[in-house]
């Protein structure tokens, strides 16, 4: 495979791909290799100011046109994301380094899926009518405006998609920044959106840095932001905006639980304890990495997983046989090593994995960390990277006290054949999306967010459509007004 055709320019502004070579140099590192494969430039505050006017001069022409029409636009752009599949998964797996295995089938597929969706509903989207006897209220469901959306680097399409649908969907314009890891794919769903008919200046991509991120944020022409990244950097974004009482999504990190009773099928939570921590080498938010599994099945389940690790093809992200592939910059794996020393320094006992891979890139095999302990840092911190803390529990209520004693709250699971015991543990859950007898399955009818330090607000479903527009009630007064004098 080779990597296919690249965006042409840095940015896109108004319809077009535009370049300013002012703007500070970011290389693109292709992670199984190390190689530097593109160069793009952080936007300048000219482009910053191109892309913002642009932005809020098409938005009420956008705005005026049906839902119908906007969502046919958007459709379209979902149809060529599929037929561009394979070209678009190359150029995800050279941005971020995720095998092909798994771009083929999760990345502009799920685009793909949030710009069908969304565009399916653009239509439906009305008021309401409200009775009061002869008087009334109609409400309208207005759009917020120009929205910015920021994006972290393990899923650059999905990201870009995931914001971008429900937003024009809305009626409202974006400016996406992508991460500065990965900046190559959004641009591509910016270049298939207007392909399919997108009027300019409807949605544009802006590289950068935080601090390009930041001047979007602290632009007064800016309604709403909405951020996917880590807790830290939420909690400036989320200042930030309530400086302008901007509009707000934050979908931020986690340290989510995942509990295994003793009456699980062991197989089947070993396939959720692999796909909560392993799939995209562990760089995924809603990770259940502090596995809690009943001691009466410990052993069991812990010499299934070895088995079952033992199976990952490590190696080109390219081939399409390869499960396993690299972290995503040399940055994310000497943070991950770094926690990986911390685990062996607090005594868990090392089942598997453990070191970087002697090879070029930047890889880290599935690592599992057994015996680990509540205190431990590995159990308490966000590692984003393939390491697994495997707790031991006994007791149901002892168990879901340790499950919420965290800070985050994205994500939660549970494996047990007791369906009513299954349903109130996800009930006791503080999260926002939990599994049962599954893990990390993120289809866009469901809504994705967090609670706690997780997030605010919801991205895919009908609940996103709140996040992007606003309601407005109009009273009708049918007969005369009386007044006090
Ligand atoms: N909840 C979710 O849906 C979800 C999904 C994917 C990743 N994440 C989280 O993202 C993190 C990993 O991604 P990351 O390392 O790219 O996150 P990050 O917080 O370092 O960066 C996220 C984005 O914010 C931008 N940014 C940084 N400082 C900013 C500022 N002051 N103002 C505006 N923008 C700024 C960055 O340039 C980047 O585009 C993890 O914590 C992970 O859990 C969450």
């Amino acid at each position: 495979m080779t990597c296919p055709t690249q965006p042409t320019a840095s940015h896109f502004i108004n319809g077009a791909y535009i370049e300013d070579t002012a703007g500070a140099p970011i290389e693109v590192i292709y992670p199984a290799t190390g190689e530097t494969i593109a160069t793009v430039h952080a936007a300048t505050p000219a482009l910053i100011e191109q892309a913002i006017a642009g932005a809020r001069a098409a938005q009420p022409t956008w705005a005026a046109m049906t839902g119908t029409e906007r969502g046919r636009i958007l459709r379209r752009a979902a149809d060529i994301l599929r037929e561009r599949n394979h070209e678009l998964s190359v150029l995800e797996t050279y941005d971020t380094g995720k095998p092909y295995q798994e771009t083929s089938v999760a990345d502009a597929t799920s685009g793909a899926d949030a710009l069908e969706y969304f565009g399916g509903m653009a239509a439906t989207l009305t008021g309401e009518h409200i009775q009061l006897g002869e008087d009334w209220v109609y409400t309208r469901r207005e759009p917020l405006g120009l929205c910015v959306g920021i994006g972290a680097w393990n899923y650059p399409i999905q990201i870009a998609c995931w914001k971008g649908a429900p937003a024009l969907a809305c009626g409202n314009t974006m400016i996406f920044k992508p991460s500065e890891t990965t900046p190559l794919c959004a641009l591509k769903v910016a270049e298939i959106l207007h392909e399919a008919g997108l009027p300019a200046g409807v949605f544009n991509v802006l590289q950068g840095l935080g601090e390009v991120g930041a001047a979007l944020v602290t632009d007064p022409r800016v309604d709403k932001v909405s951020l996917t990244g880590s807790v830290p950097t939420g909690r400036k974004v989320y200042a930030a905006a309530a400086q302008g009482m901007k509009h707000v999504t934050m979908e931020l990190g986690g340290k989510s639980p995942l509990i295994i009773f003793d009456d699980a099928d062991i197989e089947n939570a070993v396939s959720g304890a692999i796909l909560g921590n392993f799939y995209s080498s562990g760089q995924v938010c809603s990770n259940g990495t502090r596995v809690f599994v009943h001691k009466a099945i410990k052993e069991a389940f812990l010499d299934r997983l070895g088995a079952r690790l033992s199976s990952a093809v490590i190696g080109d992200p390219m081939d399409p046989n390869t499960s396993f592939g690299p972290m995503v910059s040399e940055r994310q794996m000497t943070i991950v090593l770094d926690y990986i020393e911390k685990g062996k320094a607090e005594c868990a006992r090392l089942v598997c994995g453990g070191a970087r891979l002697d090879r070029e890139g930047f890889y880290i095999p599935p690592t599992v960390f057994a015996d680990v302990t509540d205190d431990m840092v590995i159990a308490r911190e966000e590692i984003f990277g393939p390491v697994m803390a495997v707790l031991d529990f006994e007791d149901e209520a002892d168990v879901m006290a340790r499950a919420n004693d965290t800070e985050f709250g994205l994500a939660a699971g549970v494996f047990t054949r007791d369906l009513a015991r299954a349903h109130r543990v996800a009930a006791g859950f503080e999260a926002g999306a939990c599994f049962i007898n599954s893990y990390n399955d993120a289809p866009v009818e469901a809504p994705f967010g967090g609670v706690k330090a997780s997030g605010v607000g919801r991205e895919n479903s009908k609940a996103a459509v709140e996040h992007y527009s606003q309601v407005k009630s109009v009273y009708v007064r049918m007969g005369d007004l009386e007044a006090p004098f």
